[in-house]
């Protein structure tokens, strides 16, 4: 198969990801005799720096004329003056919006190899599966108004939702949860936000039409305990956007970093884009130490939901799952006897696992 994937590398740690998914993404097409054509687009502060604006146009075009969108990190202290809107973060933002990617979906898996990385007790992270269907394109990150008034003495932030809004991304969840264990939480402040409380009502109405799954309400603050007390209780977690950002992070504890997380930012069709969860970390950027494991985990995603590429994108989770296994993980992990690495050594490990000796290999064994 051909197909064209813009990247957009972005800031900071950023570049340095980008080159392992690029460098993966290389080594499955040489290998299943796919085309990945690569165009490499401007985001966030390094478009800031040569065009000006966080997302040019040109960016915008190729990203909606493309296959699919892998996105690195955008963001960094250089840029924390910029107004509001010059802002490199209004650069991922705003190619979320236009590409009406309303459902973001963070797995929080890879607990075989780094059980033992979580600052958590084993017993509790062993076999955890979560899934995080947040929404991306509405709450108080697109509100209206939002804003400083004249004299500077006070500031607004709108959270505001449409029913259909909701609607939507409450199907994502429990499509999720119909596909995964049957069962769906739904996280939400309805004790305080009439926003939560329409929420709450959308997602009871929405359960007459999948009696096989349960549904659970958990108010937000109790939802961020429960994560890391009881994580094995959730499976798939279906909450607003800003909810979904503080929940994903911390969720990522139980892998024993952030930069083990990948993410899909998909709408019903049409063009995906993937990202690691994680940001622009600027205190290692540029030290080739930072974990690009996230990011490669998104091209897997890409594979399976943009290409159907299953096999493809399995191969690229069971790599990652053998460079682990074999103790090879960069400085963001603590594991004991394990083997620190930096960036480009953990990618080659990775690469070592998808060659064509690897691969026929692991296809043998799944047959005895
Ligand atoms: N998707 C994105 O582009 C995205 C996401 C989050 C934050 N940001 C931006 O990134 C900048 C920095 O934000 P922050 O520091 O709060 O969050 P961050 O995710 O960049 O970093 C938080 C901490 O985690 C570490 N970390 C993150 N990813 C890592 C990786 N792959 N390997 C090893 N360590 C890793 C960092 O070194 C840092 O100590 C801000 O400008 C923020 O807006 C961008
Ligand atoms: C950089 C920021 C705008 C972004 C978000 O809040 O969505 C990030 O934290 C994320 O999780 O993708
Ligand atoms: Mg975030």
């Amino acid at each position: 198969m051909r197909k064209e994937v813009v990247l957009l590398p972005g800031d900071g740690v950023g570049q340095e990801i980008m080159k392992g998914a690029r460098t993966v993404l290389e080594t499955v097409a040489s290998e299943y005799d796919h085309e990945f054509v690569f165009h490499e687009h401007a985001i966030g502060g390094d478009a800031i720096d040569r065009y000006g604006v966080p997302l040019p146009d040109d960016t915008v075009k190729a990203c909606e004329a493309a296959d699919a969108v892998l996105l690195g990190a955008v963001g960094g202290p250089k840029w924390d003056d910029m107004p509001a809107d010059k802002r490199p973060e209004k650069g991922l933002l705003g190619i979320r919006k236009r590409l009406g990617l309303f459902a973001n979906l963070r797995p929080v898996q890879g607990f075989g190899p780094l059980v033992h990385a979580s600052p958590l007790k084993t017993e509790l992270v062993d076999g955890c599966d979560i899934l995080i269907v947040r929404e991306l394109t509405g709450g108080l990150y697109f509100g209206e108004p939002s804003g400083r008034s004249e004299d500077g003495q006070s500031v607004v932030d709108t959270l505001s939702y449409t029913r259909e809004e909701i609607e939507r991304i409450v199907e994502k969840g429990f499509e999720a949860a119909q596909m995964r264990s049957g069962h769906l939480t739904s996280v939400d402040k309805a004790n305080v936000l009439e926003s939560s409380r329409m929420w709450r009502e959308v997602v009871n109405e929405k359960a007459a039409d999948y009696p096989d799954v349960t549904v659970e309400h958990q108010l937000v603050d109790s939802a961020a305990m429960k994560l890391i007390t009881n994580p094995k209780h959730f499976d798939v977690i279906v909450t607003e956007n800003l909810f979904g950002d503080i929940l994903s992070d911390e969720a990522s504890v139980l892998t024993g970093s952030l930069g083990m997380l990948p993410s899909a930012s998909v709408r019903t069709d049409g063009v995906g884009l993937y990202e690691p969860v994680h940001g622009s970390a600027p205190d290692i950027a540029g030290q080739g130490i930072v974990n690009p494991l996230g990011m490669i985990l998104s091209t897997a995603m890409m594979l399976k939901y943009s290409f159907g590429m299953e096999k493809e994108a399995e191969e690229i989770e069971r790599a990652v799952s053998q460079t682990l296994a074999d103790g090879y993980h960069t400085r963001d992990l603590d594991v004991e006897g394990g083997k620190v690495v930096d960036t480009e050594g953990i990618i080659g490990k990775v690469i070592d696992h998808l060659s064509t000796e690897s691969i026929s290999n692991s296809i043998c064994s799944s047959y005895m």
